[in-house]
């Protein structure tokens, strides 16, 4: 059973997937993390090779010349990653609950906003990629986001899709993208406002454990 947020940049995905693990347990369910970027999984081969997935796409330096290879590159390099994570995911069925802070959506979100592929493309090119058993969208203002964040990457404000390089603007753009895949396809939303990440993290707990029953 996978369990997988989306959400735009600092919308508190990383921050939500011990909370939600700690509550999942605490209602006697069998639930672990999975992040993103470091595929534990078994057998040990899986994981040696999407180790390597990931470390060419998350590994590679900020102001490296993503663009130099177009995005249908890092579309089929993020199906490749995610195709197999959801594999090896699925063969791994008795850790119980798997709960993932993102999956392949926020990329597509992202991608399409370059320009130059249509969303129906990229969809189209990712069909053999499962998604999770249950999406849950963490939706927050960009302006919230951009708050509570540090410092943010050139990708994060957009720079490949347009010169502004502009964090607000280029969030706004990928939540309406989110949004719109989110009606489509059935996910959850939970809307974070100025709620603490506990509070979101209860909401999603009892939205899960219902979802967990009803199956
Ligand atoms: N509900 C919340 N209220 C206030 N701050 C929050 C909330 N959730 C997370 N944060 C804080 O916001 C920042 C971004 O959170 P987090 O890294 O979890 O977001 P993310 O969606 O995983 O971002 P990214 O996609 O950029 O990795 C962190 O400093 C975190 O502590
Ligand atoms: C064209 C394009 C590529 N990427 C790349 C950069 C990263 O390696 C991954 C996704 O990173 P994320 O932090 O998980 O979103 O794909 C991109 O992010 N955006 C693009 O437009």
């Amino acid at each position: 059973m996978l369990i997988a947020f989306e959400g735009i940049d600092g919308a508190g995905k990383t921050t939500a997937v011990p909370l939600l693990v700690t509550r999942l347990v605490e209602k006697g369910h069998k639930a672990r993390a999975l992040l993103k970027r470091s595929p534990v999984v078994e057998p040990a081969f899986a994981e040696e090779q999407l180790t390597a997935l990931a470390e060419r796409l998350w590994g590679v330096p900020h102001d490296s010349r993503i663009a130099s290879l177009g995005s249908a590159h890092w579309v089929y390099l993020n199906a490749a990653y995610f195709a197999g994570l959801r594999q090896a995911v699925a063969t791994g069925e008795e850790h119980g609950v798997v709960v993932t802070d993102s999956w392949i959506n926020k990329f597509v979100a992202r991608v399409v906003t370059n320009g130059d592929l249509g969303l129906e493309d990229v969809l189209g090119a990712l069909r053999l990629v499962r998604q999770p058993d249950l999406v849950v969208l963490l939706d927050v203002e960009p302006r919230t986001a951009s708050a509570r964040k540090e410092s943010t990457t050139v990708l994060e404000r957009g720079s490949l899709a347009s010169a502004e390089d502009d964090f607000v603007g280029y969030q706004a753009v990928v939540r309406t993208t989110l949004l719109s895949l989110a009606e489509r396809a059935g996910w959850r939303v939970v809307a974070t406002g100025e709620r603490t990440a506990e509070e979101v993290a209860d909401e999603v707990a009892a939205l899960v454990d219902g979802f967990l029953t009803d199956r």
